[in-house]
């Protein structure tokens, strides 16, 4: 079981920015779980997704992996295709460390390489599904469109991403609305006004957030033919983008 996350619950003379260290890895579920609106759900419809769009003898790819729960996931969705492989990424050596201990637990006929290394160099080829789970969020703004660029040149035809993320609402008004709406559900989840606060300065700076309107246009740019937000909770969603 995961640590319980008081990371941000005592005042912090100077607040950092927020990384992926050894100290968010021994509370990365629980804060994950108490954090993001409709985590556990996308989650669980992932191996339905991935069985949906996996081609035999293809790459997956889980970029920016963290402990490896969506790679369980689309492990679920890929076994009945042969000569399938996951390749699950995270430039956190911490988490890579746990990731590797966490999915050598679970028994499974579909290889999984994990690799240490940053999403923005992964080479990606011959791919069905790439899963980009709350991560996008965190490669600087002006990398993102060659990331995406890049994800589509690698995909077959009918190749998928699945990218979930959290955005902001191109109506101000609106934004203030969905982010109260998040700020109530962590406080339904235990965290304290100051650790809101706190965790906002954190991520402030390493979390720049786009529209759903800048992922749409981005899409389309690179080349996705079809694309639709399937889920949505307050200001956090996932979309789904076919080659
Ligand atoms: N440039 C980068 N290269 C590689 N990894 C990166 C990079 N930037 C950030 N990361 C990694 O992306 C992950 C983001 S968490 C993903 C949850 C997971 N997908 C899940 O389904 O549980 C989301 C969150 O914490 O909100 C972290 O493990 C970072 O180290
Ligand atoms: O905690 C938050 O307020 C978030 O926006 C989500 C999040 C979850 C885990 C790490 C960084 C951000």
């Amino acid at each position: 079981m995961s640590q319980h996350d008081t990371i941000f619950s005592k005042p912090l003379p100077s607040v950092s920015d927020f990384c992926f260290d050894q100290q968010v890895v021994e509370v990365f579920p629980d804060m994950i779980n108490r954090s993001v609106p409709g985590y556990s759900s996308i989650l669980q419809t992932l191996p339905q997704l991935v069985s949906r769009y996996a081609q035999k003898n293809t790459q997956l790819f889980d970029l920016g992996c963290s402990l490896g729960a969506a790679t369980l996931a689309m492990r679920k969705g890929c076994e009945n295709f042969d000569g399938c492989k996951i390749v699950a990424v995270d430039n956190s050596e911490p988490m890579v460390e746990r990731a590797e201990l966490h999915l050598g637990g679970f028994k499974s006929q579909v290889p999984v390489e994990l690799r240490c290394e940053d999403i923005t160099d992964t080479v990606i080829e011959n791919a069905s599904v790439v899963v980009l789970n709350f991560t996008l969020q965190f490669v600087p703004p002006e990398k993102r469109e060659a990331m995406i660029q890049r994800i589509y040149d690698g995909l077959a035809d009918g190749g998928v991403l699945l990218i979930a993320e959290k955005f902001r609402h191109v109506d101000e008004t609106m934004n203030d609305v969905l982010v109260d709406l998040h700020h109530d559900f962590k406080r339904a989840n235990g965290y304290s006004e100051l650790e809101i606060s706190q965790k906002r300065a954190a991520i402030e700076n390493v979390m720049k957030i786009d529209t759903l309107e800048a992922h749409e246009q981005r899409f389309q740019k690179v080349g996705f033919k079809h694309q639709t937000v399937w889920f949505q909770c307050f200001n956090f969603a996932a979309m789904l983008a076919v080659k």
